[in-house]
């Protein structure tokens, strides 16, 4: 499946709605991305954003923060934000260093600018069937699959991992879409006999190759969420490439899968906020 692809035409359509948001409200969206520290995979995502934001028309505004910066600080920032409103979407990149509380600074942030989705209001939302903000790397799968035309509904789903950024918005999404959902992690038993009945599976553990072919059922659908860069540079994900790409029927690559499609729906989550500012929100 070619997310990359996928991402492409997601984005030529986006710029197609920023132009009109110009044209009817003079509204350009703009997007806050806050990274504390210099972790080098977090410099590539914030670049790879601004890279896509720029092409679209969306502006963005970064922020690269020490990772000494107080949580204070880091607090009055997403408060700024909060109240201003030229910002549509802000985005904080986890993980955060130590000193600082993620739960507190995630909970700092309007959930009607909760770009991430990452608010409990949102989550919750999410899980009742009624989303306003729906998190991106979940959504992307969900719109790889609708356009390969592989409907969930009825199937059954497997998602490894339970973690707040993929796993458990991935179990609501496909629940919302009517498959059968099981979730393993690391306490689950015999996890193989568990990846076996899928016909979809989601795999997004952050352990290189952990999915052989030997755990999936032939012609499952298999989606790769994990980006892990072993020591010699190179990226891999959670699944096997060699040995599932003869027994899934459709595989997401790493890189060119799952990825830019999570960039692909920060772009759309920010362009959809944009064209409901001003409008009642909650
Ligand atoms: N492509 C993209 O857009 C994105 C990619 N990623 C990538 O996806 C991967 C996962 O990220 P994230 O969800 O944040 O990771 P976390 O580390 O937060 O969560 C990993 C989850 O996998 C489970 N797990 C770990 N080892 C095993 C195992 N051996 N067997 C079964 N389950 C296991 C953990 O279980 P437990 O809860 O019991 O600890 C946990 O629930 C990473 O490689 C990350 O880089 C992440 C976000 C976006
Ligand atoms: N608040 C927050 N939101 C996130 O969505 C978030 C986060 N924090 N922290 C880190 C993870 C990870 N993540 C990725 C996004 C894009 C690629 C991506 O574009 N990958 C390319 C390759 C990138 C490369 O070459 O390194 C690909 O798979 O083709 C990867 C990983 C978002 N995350």
């Amino acid at each position: 499946m070619d997310g990359k692809k996928l991402a492409q035409e997601v984005k030529a359509e986006l710029k197609q709605r920023v132009e009109e948001l110009w044209t009817s409200k003079q509204i350009v969206p703009r997007l806050a991305v806050i990274l504390v520290g210099e972790d080098p995979a977090s410099q590539v995502y914030v670049r790879n954003k601004r890279r896509a934001a720029e092409k679209i028309g969306i502006k963005t505004v970064d922020n690269l923060l020490p990772a000494t910066v107080s949580e204070a600080d880091l607090l009055d920032l997403i408060y700024e934000y909060n109240e201003d409103p030229n910002i549509h979407g802000i985005l904080v990149q986890l993980p955060l260093p130590a000193h600082i509380d993620e739960a507190k600074v995630t909970h700092a942030i309007l959930p009607s600018k909760d770009v991430d989705g990452f608010h409990p209001v949102n989550m919750g939302h999410l899980f009742m069937n009624m989303p306003h903000s729906l998190p991106c790397t979940p959504r992307g799968i969900m719109e790889l699959l609708a356009a390969y035309g592989i409907s969930p509904a009825g199937k059954e789903v497997v998602i490894v991992g339970r973690s707040n950024i993929v796993g458990r918005p991935m179990v609501a999404l496909m629940l919302n879409a009517d498959a059968t959902v099981t979730v393993a992690h690391s306490k689950t038993k015999d996890l193989r006999a568990v990846t076996k009945r899928a016909d979809i599976l989601v795999v997004a553990t952050g352990r290189p190759e952990m999915i052989t072919g030997a755990d999936i059922k032939p012609g499952a659908v298999v989606i790769d969420v994990g980006v892990n860069r072993l020591a010699d540079g190179h990226l891999v994900g959670d699944v096997q490439r060699q040995t599932v790409e003869g027994v899934a029927s459709y595989l997401t690559p790493v890189p060119g899968g799952v990825g830019p499609m999570t960039i692909a729906m920060l772009m759309k989550q920010t362009v959809e906020f944009a064209e409901k500012s001003g409008q009642d929100g909650y």
